[in-house]
């Protein structure tokens, strides 16, 4: 198995070496070569097996000779040993032909956990097999961050520096960042919205001295073993609810386009889905784009959903790069124009996104009537990021089964959901001392060279003066 990169301008590399670099060093995102596909005995052999035995099955054929079954066996079982649910992703039914994917009983209560803690594992087991060590720098807008410090906290092989933008994450969300102890762990509060802090990481990836000196890794969905991790949760739903026999849709609230990518793969792999339809805030810019062909950037308005207040979506160039025929050169030169505030998709590869994804956004108040309508309705207490997905996958139910993505747990965000229900969102025992630990962060200015100095300082990489 080879991947490639977006741009078509980077060295084509096995899954293990894609996984541990990160970014392609043209500036593009590393996906499959081709993507290897599942017959319709093979995804109805699915059904019934536990949620490791399909990971197992859906991912294998990804990840080449990197490891052996029995090693690969034993790392999903570590990364799910943790989870608060025996189904791992249980599916919850809220209509008659509505369901809910419960995504949020991992360590830190988002879906992030589903592929950070998997990743762990792999990073573990190729970093101590190489003897190597290295900087793991992420952006945030909240979720990512601390499921990646939780999978990595304590390793000895890993140093983790975690970009939030200050005072825009919740503070569950800052705080499941800010108290872990372990020295390996740095989290830093930066100027600006998530839009910068991906950005900032991104000139890093691009700076070959900086990323080579501090043998720089990415574990945003930047990240192909993100994505892959991801397309599991597809199969397992599906399946439960008859696929292959009928189609799936499903709805997924979006911001970096990693989670709906997945599903995107799911579907090319051979799951049969029906629709695919991207749900955003009022950061909208992705439902703007499937309405008008020109993906614009606006400011970032701070939102009740604050995981999706992103303007540029990383892993829409991975969905351009097949719209365009997978050449690189157009991706390349689309992703050139969105530094000058944007691009206009052509004719075809709109023609292609049109097929594969529909899209809707929920308002503010939306999204607060739809947090307390669930509640009344179902007794289902919504994240905000879940209640974008309900609201927007209720404007797009058809014929077949609709799933949408609760992405987070609702103790994550309790202001929104105290003011939506009148009811706490408690936090689930193991976490009952949160607000008790003391925190650790270092505020930081959206500044590369002042970030890359701190990062080579806490590393030992600074050359003295
Ligand atoms: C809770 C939550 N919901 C939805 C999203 C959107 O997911 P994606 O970025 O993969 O589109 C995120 C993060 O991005 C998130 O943390
Ligand atoms: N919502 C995310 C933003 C980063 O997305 P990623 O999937 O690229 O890691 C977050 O919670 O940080």
């Amino acid at each position: 198995m080879r991947y490639i990169s977006t741009r078509g301008d980077a060295p084509v590399l096995s899954f293990e070496d894609a996984m541990l670099t990160g970014l392609a060093r043209d500036g593009g995102l590393y996906v499959p070569e081709t993507v290897p596909t599942m017959s319709k005995a093979e995804i109805a052999a699915l059904a019934g097996l536990s949620y490791e035995e399909i990971a197992f099955r859906v991912m294998r054929p990804f990840v080449g000779d990197t490891f052996t079954d029995e090693e690969f066996k034993e790392i999903i079982a570590k990364a799910y040993a943790g989870f608060g649910h025996d189904a791992r992703a249980p599916l919850v039914q809220l209509g008659p032909n509505h369901f809910l994917l419960e995504l949020f009983h991992g360590p830190t209560l988002a879906f992030k956990d589903f592929a950070m803690q998997l990743i762990g594992q792999l990073f573990q087991v190729a970093l101590s097999r190489r003897g190597e060590k290295v900087t793991i720098v992420g952006a945030t807008s909240g979720d990512t961050g601390s499921a990646a410090i939780e999978a990595f906290k304590g390793l000895d092989a890993v140093d983790v520096f975690i970009l939030f933008p200050h005072g825009r994450v919740s503070e569950v969300q800052r705080r499941q960042m800010t108290t872990p102890s372990e020295s390996n762990v740095h989290a830093l509060a930066m100027d600006g919205d998530f839009d910068d802090c991906q950005a900032r990481l991104k000139d890093m990836f691009n700076d070959f001295d900086f990323r080579d000196g501090v043998k720089l890794a990415g574990v945003n969905s930047i990240n192909w073993a993100r994505v892959l991790a991801q397309v599991v949760y597809y199969f397992s739903s599906a399946v439960s609810l008859g696929a292959p026999d009928r189609k799936i849709s499903f709805t997924v609230p979006t911001g970096n386009f990693g989670d709906i990518f997945a599903g995107y793969i799911a579907k090319k792999m051979g799951l049969p889905i029906d629709q695919l339809v991207i749900a955003t805030n009022q950061n909208d810019i992705l439902h703007r784009t499937m309405e008008t062909g020109a993906y614009t950037k606006a400011g970032v308005t701070p939102s009740i959903s604050p995981s999706m207040d992103i303007q540029v979506s990383s892993n829409f160039e991975r969905a351009l790069f097949d719209a365009y025929g997978r050449d690189g050169k157009a991706v390349a030169g689309q992703m050139d124009d969105l530094k000058d505030g944007g691009f206009s998709i052509s004719q075809g590869a709109m023609e292609f996104l049109k097929e594969q994804f529909t899209s809707g956004r929920a308002s503010e108040d939306e999204t607060m009537a739809q947090i307390k309508a669930s509640f009344a309705t179902t007794g289902e207490v919504l994240c905000p990021h879940s209640a974008i997905g309900v609201k927007v996958a209720n404007e797009h139910l058809g014929n077949s089964p609709m799933v949408t993505l609760a992405t987070a747990h609702p103790a994550k965000f309790p202001a929104a959901v105290k003011d939506a229900c009148g009811e706490d969102a408690p936090l689930p025992p193991r976490m009952a001392d949160l607000f008790d630990r003391d925190e650790r962060v270092t505020r930081v200015a959206n500044d590369l060279e002042a970030l890359k100095s701190l990062i080579l300082e806490r590393t030992g990489k600074a050359t003295p003066a």
